[in-house]
């Protein structure tokens, strides 16, 4: 069997009486790519707010490599190893790719000593790797502010990357995205899933098929089903919440 990145028991949310997880059972394998999917409201984002400890569960809880996260700060989680990709960008505009990166892979120096300091060969091989994996090493010397909404995500994701977190949570990274940027990130994230455990919360279903490994949907906070795309789709329960839902926005 193998080990398990994540795991949740019963997890349960409740706003003001709203349900917005309920008895939510999931575990993904370390190493696994995993999608979830789930109609509007399905209680997704709260899913990976209460991972990252933005949001504490109601009941049940969440297990990361074992440990029980309950009561952890958002900060520590982050240290113990989740890192998580927000759904805009947030990258210094002013600042290069590069130094966006060798920002992110050493989060005790600060901006003047990423700019003016002088990273170790180690890093810099890194960084440049990085910058090859994200498709920006053409332009890793520009401001980031002139690149495109699809290169800004993938440097997002170089930055979570460039953390080292042992789980990569990552929130609709094809919002707002061209066809061909939409690709783009997809096969940036499975070359990432080679030798990271990630898992993506995505509404675009052609990526979703670009991507997917195993699925899991959430309806009303519960997982609904899960299974490969196929499964998923042909799923008459899925069918049915799906049923006069938009599934793009
Ligand atoms: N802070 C909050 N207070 C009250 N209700 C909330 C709060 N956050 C989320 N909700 C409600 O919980 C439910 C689940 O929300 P959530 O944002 O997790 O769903 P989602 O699957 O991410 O939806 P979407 O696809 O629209 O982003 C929604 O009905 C939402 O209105």
């Amino acid at each position: 069997m193998n080990a398990k990145i994540l795991e949740t028991e019963n997890l349960t949310v409740t706003f003001d009486g709203f349900q917005a997880l309920n008895q939510l059972n999931f575990s993904m394998d370390v190493g696994e790519l995993r999608v979830v999917i789930g109609p509007n409201g399905a209680g997704k984002t709260t899913f990976l707010d209460v991972i990252t400890g933005k949001v504490q569960p109601t009941k049940g809880r969440v297990l990361f490599k074992g440990k029980n996260l309950r009561f952890l700060k958002e900060h520590q989680i982050a240290r113990l190893g989740i890192g998580r990709k927000f759904q805009t960008p947030r990258i210094y505009l002013n600042l290069t790719p590069r130094e966006n990166l060798e920002l992110a892979s050493n989060r005790n120096k600060n901006v003047f000593l990423t700019l003016f300091g002088h990273p170790s060969n180690a890093e810099k091989n890194s960084i440049k790797g990085l910058l090859e994996t994200i498709g920006l090493r053409n332009k890793a010397d520009i401001p980031a502010g002139l690149l495109s909404h699809g290169e800004k995500q993938r440097l997002e994701i170089g930055m979570l990357v460039a953390q080292s977190p042992d789980l990569l949570l990552v929130d609709e990274p094809v919002a707002g995205l061209t066809d061909e940027e939409t690709y783009n990130v997809g096969e940036l994230l499975l070359a990432l899933a080679q030798n990271h455990s990630i898992l993506v919360i995505e509404h675009d279903m052609e990526f979703v098929r670009q991507i997917a490994r195993k699925v899991t949907v959430l309806h009303q906070g519960s997982v609904l089903c899960e299974g490969s795309i196929e499964e998923v789709q042909n799923d008459p329960r899925v069918i049915e919440v799906y049923l006069g839902q938009p599934q793009d926005s």
